[in-house]
């Protein structure tokens, strides 16, 4: 449905020039919540904004079924623009207005409704979002959940094909985040409605995301499903916003260190079905192999069930003896560490 390709973007300050953006190539399908993550910097800000062009690429095309926005006249440009839904982290209302008034404001910009259809659009407005009692109350006083939630019934307002959320639940708290969080995962289900998202909440992207981009100095350097993105991470940026969240179970140069240190040391990954079965106890029963849990991590990444385990195993017999069970279970695993004593294509063998 939204394809960007090759945008590339320099800002100049000072007379020098810097590429915030360098031949960014992405695709998003319909329905799909897309998250965009990446360092401070790394352009993510820049890049959310050229889905309705506040800013214009310096070249690349964004296309929506197939039609280069870029090229739009104004007018075109406007409609565009109206079915595009923008959340920001500081919500943007206006305060001197009511929360219903910041609902009718948005839909009167957007023209085209009489009286009463304003008036029935913001009662469906407010409850979807959960806001009824709140309609004639100014945005003040109202908790920044409440006021996330009326900055998401204004971005709704327009029945937009797609969503841009700029770190929407970076100002609330955890609980409050969960809400809004499931709030939007309602919106996408319910509406079918396309969410492009940044953030730097790792468990954003975890409970929210299908698909999920790394920026780093505006080039995307990783993208995919947030399992694969998340459980076996390519990129070192990656790596780090991945351990951060600390979702999956990440080595510590302490796991190598100790008495208790010698075995090889492996990294297990359970997705779907495997992670949902004794799978650990299954492969030491079957290959008599003892597996000393060092670390380990379980959850859900988008509904996904999965486990990830650092485990240390006694000698590289016992590397050699699990291996099999391993395939015929569907763990995959990775090798971090080799017994020092033991030279390493003993292990590998
Ligand atoms: N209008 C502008 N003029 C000049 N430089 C800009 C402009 N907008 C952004 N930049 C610079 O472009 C780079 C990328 O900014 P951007 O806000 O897109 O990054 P970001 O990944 O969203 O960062 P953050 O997570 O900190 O918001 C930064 O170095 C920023 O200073």
């Amino acid at each position: 449905m939204i394809r960007l390709h090759q945008l590339s973007k320099t800002f100049h300050r000072d007379g020098q020039g810097v590429e915030v953006l360098h031949d960014v190539d992405l695709e998003i399908a319909e329905g799909e919540v897309f998250g965009i993550i990446g360092r401070s910097g790394a352009g993510k800000s820049t890049l959310v904004r050229m889905f309705n062009l506040l800013e214009r690429p310096d070249r690349g095309s964004v296309r929506i079924d197939g039609d280069d926005i870029i090229r739009f006249d104004a007018a075109r440009l406007r409609r565009w623009r109206q079915r595009v839904g923008m959340v920001f982290q500081h919500f943007n209302l206006l305060y001197a207005k009511t929360v219903a008034d910041n609902l009718r404001f948005a839909l009167r910009l957007a023209g085209g409704h009489s009286p009463r259809e304003v008036e029935a659009r913001v009662d469906e407005l407010l409850e979807l979002v959960g806001l009824r009692e709140h309609r004639d109350r100014y945005p003040a006083p109202l908790s920044g959940g409440q006021k996330q939630r009326v900055g998401i019934a204004r971005a709704l307002a327009n029945r937009p094909r797609l969503l841009l959320c700029d770190e929407a639940t970076s100002a609330l708290d955890p609980e409050t985040t969960q809400a809004i969080l499931r709030l939007l995962a309602r919106i996408n289900q319910e509406l079918r409605l396309t969410i492009v998202l940044i953030t730097h909440e790792m468990d954003v992207v975890r409970s929210l995301c299908d698909r999920v981009a790394v920026l780093e100095r505006g080039r995307v350097v990783e993208v995919g499903e947030v399992a694969d993105v998340f459980l076996f991470p390519q990129h070192a940026v990656t790596r780090r916003l991945v351990s951060e969240s600390q979702a999956t179970a990440e080595l510590d140069p302490l796991d190598l260190q100790g008495p208790a240190s010698g075995g090889p040391l492996l990294r297990l990954t359970l997705l779907d079905e495997a992670a949902t079965r004794p799978v650990l106890s299954q492969l030491s029963t079957e290959t008599g192999v003892p597996l000393n849990i060092v670390r380990g991590a379980v959850g859900q990444l988008k509904g996904r069930p999965y486990g990830q385990l650092l485990v240390r195993l006694p000698d590289a017999a016992a590397l050699a003896a699990l291996r099999p069970a391993l395939q015929r279970h569907r763990v995959e695993h990775e090798l971090l560490a080799v017994h020092s004593r033991l030279p390493a294509d003993e292990v590998a063998a």
